[in-house]
C-alpha cells in the first residue's frame, strides 16, 4: 500500500494538481496541512523534483516543525534541503545573503517587541512628543501596520499630507525616525523582516531571479491569515514557475488585527487566472458533535464561501456546559476534570488543552493547577526570552557579535552596576549622534567625549571587557562564551548574594539559557554566534511546546491554530469577554463579531474526542468584577449537542440575572470535605485573596434573604474570594450566591 491510499479521492487530486497555481479551500480537520505534506513527497518520488526546489510556509515554529517532522517521516532522505519554515525565518535567510544590496549589513539585528518599544521611547523624547498625548504603543501599531501594508514612511507621509489629521502626520514622521534609527543600528524588527525581502527582491532582479530559479514547487499552509506583504513575498517568489499551492480557510481567518487579508484567499482566482481549486469536504478530526456544533456557530456569518463538512466518526459525547458562578469555580471544574480523567486511565495531561481568549485568564488555571499537582505549560504570556536576566545576558552576546545594535549595548552598559548614569548614557549618545556613529562606536572614543569628565573612567572597562570576549569569539565555543561573561560580569554571583526566592528563579532561568546554547550547539553542524541569536530572535511563544512530554496546555485561542487534541476546554465563554467586550460595541461591530466568530469556530475543531465549554456569571477583568451573560456563540449551538453535569435550566432564564442558577453543583465538595493532603495547600491558595471574616451564619441555621424570603442554609463552600452559600429557600428552591452580595440574615 503507498502512503497516498491513505488519502480520500478529493485529497488525492490536490496531491497530484502538482502544476500551476492551486487553492484547496477546506474546512479545519479536513487534512489540508496533511495535504501538503503527502504532497512533498509525491514532488520528490513520483515527478522526481529536487527537495532542493521545494518551499513549505507555515505560520508558527510549532507548525513548520511539526511539518518538518511529518516531511522526513515520508521523503526520508533528502528531506532537510526542502525549506519548511514560517515566513519570518524564510525571509531571515534571504536576508542573511543578500540584505547587503539594499543597504544593510548581513549579520543584522532581530528587534523582538520590547526592543521595538524602547527604541521608540527613544524616539518620543528626541522629537519631543508627549506621550500621554500620543501613545508610543500607538505609533507601533501604526507603523505595524503599514508594514504589513507595504507603506513606506514616505508613502505614509504622503497619504499624511493629504489629510488634514495632525496626529497621521506625526504618525508618518515618526515612522521614518524609527526607520532611521533601526538603519543605523543595523536593525530589523518583526515586520521589516517580510517588507525588507519584498523590497530585496522589487529592487533587484538578479536577487528575484535567483529566488525563483531556487523554488520550482511553493506551497502555503493557513494562508487564510497571510498579510498583503507576505502576499506580495509569495507572488514574486512564484512569479517565474506558478507552481503555488496554497491551503486554507476563510472561516479561520483570524489575523485580521494583524493585517490577515481574506481579499487573499477569496480572490485567489482572480490573482491566478488559472489556478484550480479544490475543496475538501471530509473531516477526520472531530466527533459527529463537535463537528455539528461548530458547523453550527459558524453558519450564522454571511457571506462566506459555501462549503460543506461532514465526518464519518462517531457521534460521541455531548459537549459539556457549565456554568459556574466565579472564574476561580470555572478553574476548579477543570482541574478537577483533568485530574478525574488522567485518574481513571481516559487520558494522559498531555491530551488535554484549555483554550481561552486573553492571556490573563490564564492566571487562574496555573494558580488551581498547581494546588493541584497538574503538570501544565502555558503557551504565550511572559515568554522566557522576555525575562529581564535572559535579555541581559542576550544582549552582552549581541553586544560582542554586532555592537552596532545600540539598544543591547545601552542595556548592559551599567548591568552589573558600573557607575555609569543617566547623564554619562545621554552624552554618549549626544556625541554619537553629532558624528554619525554607534554608540558603542561613542564608548570607544569616550576619551574625547568633553562633557564626561570622570565617567571616561567607568566606560573603558566595559569596552575592554567586550574587546576581550571578541578576540575569544575565535576559539572558544558559543557556551563558553557565556560562562565567561557570566562569571567576568558577577552576574550570577549577585544574584546568589540576593538569596531570595525570586534571585534563585533567575538563576534558574539563566541555566536554562545556557543549556539552550548547548543544544543548539548540538544541533548545529557549524554553531555561530549570530546563528544562535538568529534562532533566539524567531522563537514564537508557540515554541514552548515540546512533544514528548505530559502535561496539559493552556493558551489563546489564537495560538491554538492548526493543532489538535483529544479533549478541549473552552473557558471563560462569555458575552463582553468572548465575544470580546470591544467586537460587541465597537462601530464595526459586525465584522468584528464575524473575527470573534471564527475564532469561536478554530476553538470548538480543535477537540477530538471531547469538548467541554465553560463560563462564569461573576469574573474580575483588570481588578473590576464583571457580570457577564453566556455567550452567543455558545446559544448559536443546538440544546441538543449540550448536557450539564448538573441540570441545565432553559436558555431564556439565563439571561435574567445573575443570582439565577443555570446549575447548582451541590456535588462540589467543600474544602472541609476535601482530603487532608490538599486541603493544606488549598488553603495557602484560598489565602491569598481577601475574603470576608467569619460569616454570622452556619450550615443548617435558617437565614433570611431580601427577595427569596426564608430559608434553610444547606452547604457552605469557602470560594477563592468569598463565601458561596447554598441555601435551601421555602419558595423558590435551591439557590447558590456569594455571602457578600446575598447579605442573607441569620433569623
Ligand atoms: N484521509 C485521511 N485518513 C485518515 N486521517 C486523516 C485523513 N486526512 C486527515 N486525517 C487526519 O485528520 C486530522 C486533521 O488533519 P489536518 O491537521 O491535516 O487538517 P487541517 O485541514 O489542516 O485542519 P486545520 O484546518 O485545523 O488546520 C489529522 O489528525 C490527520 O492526520
Ligand atoms: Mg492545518
Amino acid at each position: 500500500m503507498s502512503i497516498y491510499d491513505t488519502l480520500n479521492e478529493q485529497q488525492r487530486e490536490a496531491v497530484y494538481q502538482t502544476e500551476g497555481p492551486v487553492l484547496i479551500l477546506a474546512g479545519a480537520g479536513s487534512g489540508k496541512t496533511r495535504v501538503l505534506t503527502h504532497r512533498t513527497a509525491y514532488l520528490i518520488e513520483e515527478k522526481g523534483v529536487n527537495p532542493y526546489h521545494i518551499m513549505a510556509i507555515t505560520f508558527t515554529n510549532k507548525a513548520a516543525g511539526e511539518m518538518r517532522e511529518r516531511i522526513d517521516k515520508i521523503v526520508g532522505f533528502g528531506s532537510e534541503s526542502i525549506w519548511v519554515s514560517t515566513f519570518h525565518s524564510s525571509c531571515v535567510r534571504i536576508l542573511r545573503r543578500h540584505i547587503d544590496r539594499i543597504g544593510f549589513d548581513t549579520n543584522f539585528t532581530i528587534y523582538d517587541a520590547d526592543d521595538s518599544k524602547s527604541l521608540m521611547k527613544d524616539i518620543c523624547k528626541r522629537l519631543e512628543i508627549d506621550t500621554k498625548i500620543y501613545k508610543e504603543k500607538s505609533f507601533l501599531a501604526a507603523i505595524s501596520s503599514a508594514k504589513d501594508e507595504l507603506i513606506t514612511p514616505t508613502e505614509l507621509m504622503r497619504r499624511a499630507l493629504t489629510s488634514s489629521d495632525y496626529a497621521k502626520r506625526k504618525q508618518a514622521e515618526v515612522y521614518r525616525e524609527y526607520q532611521e534609527a533601526l538603519h543605523k543600528n543595523n536593525a530589523l524588527d518583526f515586520d521589516d523582516l517580510i517588507m525588507k525581502t519584498v523590497e530585496l527582491l522589487q529592487s533587484d532582479p538578479e536577487v528575484k531571479n535567483y529566488y525563483q530559479e531556487r523554488f520550482h514547487y511553493i506551497m502555503v499552509d493557513e494562508y487564510q491569515d497571510t498579510n498583503t506583504a507576505q502576499f506580495e513575498l509569495i507572488r514574486l517568489l512564484a512569479g517565474k514557475y506558478q507552481n503555488l499551492c496554497v491551503v486554507g480557510d476563510d472561516d479561520q481567518s483570524i489575523y485580521k488585527f494583524r493585517g490577515a487579508n481574506i481579499y487573499n484567499i477569496l480572490n485567489f482566482e482572480k490573482h491566478f487566472p488559472d489556478a484550480k481549486t479544490i475543496k475538501l469536504e471530509q473531516n477526520y478530526r472531530s466527533t459527529q458533535n463537535i463537528l455539528n456544533a461548530a458547523n453550527s456557530v459558524i453558519a450564522n456569518n454571511v457571506g462566506r464561501k459555501s462549503k460543506t463538512l461532514w465526518t464519518a466518526n462517531d457521534e460521541g459525547k455531548k459537549i459539556d456546559f457549565e456554568q459556574f458562578n466565579t472564574g476561580y469555580e470555572e478553574a476548579d471544574y477543570i482541574a478537577r476534570d483533568i485530574a478525574g480523567g488522567v485518574r481513571n486511565g481516559d487520558y494522559h495531561y498531555g491530551d488535554y488543552a484549555v483554550l481561552y481568549r486573553t492571556n490573563a485568564q490564564s492566571r487562574l488555571f496555573e494558580e488551581r493547577f498547581i494546588v493541584s499537582n497538574i503538570p501544565y505549560k502555558i503557551v504565550g504570556g511572559v515568554n522566557f526570552y522576555a525575562r529581564k536576566e535572559v535579555k541581559d545576558l542576550l544582549a552582552y552576546l549581541k553586544t560582542i557579535d554586532n555592537a552596532r545594535d545600540d539598544l543591547a549595548v545601552r542595556r548592559i552598559l551599567n548591568v552589573p552596576k558600573r557607575g555609569i548614569g543617566a547623564t554619562t548614557v545621554n552624552r554618549v549618545s549626544d556625541y554619537a549622534e553629532a558624528y554619525d556613529i554607534s554608540f558603542y562606536d561613542a564608548l570607544k572614543r569616550a576619551d574625547e567625549i568633553p562633557s564626561i569628565g570622570k565617567a571616561a573612567s567607568k566606560v573603558k572597562p566595559f569596552v575592554n571587557l567586550i574587546q576581550v570576549f571578541r578576540s575569544k569569539l575565535e576559539f572558544i565555543s558559543i557556551s563558553d562564551l557565556l560562562r565567561e561573561v557570566i562569571e567576568e560580569t558577577g552576574y550570577v554571583k549577585e544574584l546568589e548574594a540576593e538569596g531570595t526566592d525570586e534571585a534563585e528563579a533567575r538563576i534558574e532561568n539563566i541555566d536554562e539559557l545556557l543549556s539552550k546554547v548547548v543544544s543548539y550547539e548540538e544541533s548545529e553542524e557549524h554553531p555561530t554566534l549570530s546563528g544562535f541569536l538568529e534562532e533566539v530572535a524567531l522563537v514564537a511563544d508557540i515554541d514552548s511546546l515540546e512533544d514528548d512530554s505530559d502535561y496539559v496546555v493552556l493558551m489563546t485561542l489564537h495560538s491554538a491554530k492548526g493543532l489538535e487534541f483529544p479533549k478541549v476546554y473552552l473557558a471563560g465563554m462569555e458575552d463582553g469577554l468572548f465575544p470580546s467586550y470591544m467586537s460587541i460595541t465597537s462601530d464595526d461591530s459586525s465584522e468584528q463579531l464575524e473575527e470573534e466568530r471564527r475564532l469561536a469556530y478554530v476553538g470548538i475543531t480543535r477537540a477530538m474526542k471531547e469538548l467541554t465549554i465553560t463560563c462564569a456569571k461573576q469574573r474580575m477583568i483588570r481588578g473590576e468584577t464583571q457580570y457577564n451573560k453566556v455567550s452567543r456563540f455558545v446559544k448559536e449551538i443546538p440544546l441538543e449537542l449540550l448536557e450539564g453535569k448538573a441540570p441545565v435550566v432553559s436558555r431564556k432564564e439565563s439571561d435574567s440575572s445573575i443570582e439565577n442558577t443555570w446549575n447548582v453543583k451541590p456535588k462540589r465538595m467543600t474544602m472541609r470535605q476535601q482530603p487532608s493532603g490538599q486541603s493544606m495547600q488549598a488553603r495557602a491558595f484560598a489565602s491569598v485573596h481577601t475574603k470576608e471574616e467569619k460569616l454570622p451564619y452556619d450550615i443548617a441555621d435558617r437565614v433570611l434573604h431580601t427577595r427569596f424570603g426564608e430559608g434553610t442554609v444547606v452547604a457552605i463552600v469557602e470560594g477563592g474570594r468569598d463565601y458561596e452559600v447554598t441555601v435551601q429557600f421555602d419558595t423558590v428552591g435551591i439557590k447558590k450566591m456569594f455571602a457578600s452580595f446575598a447579605k442573607l440574615k441569620k433569623l
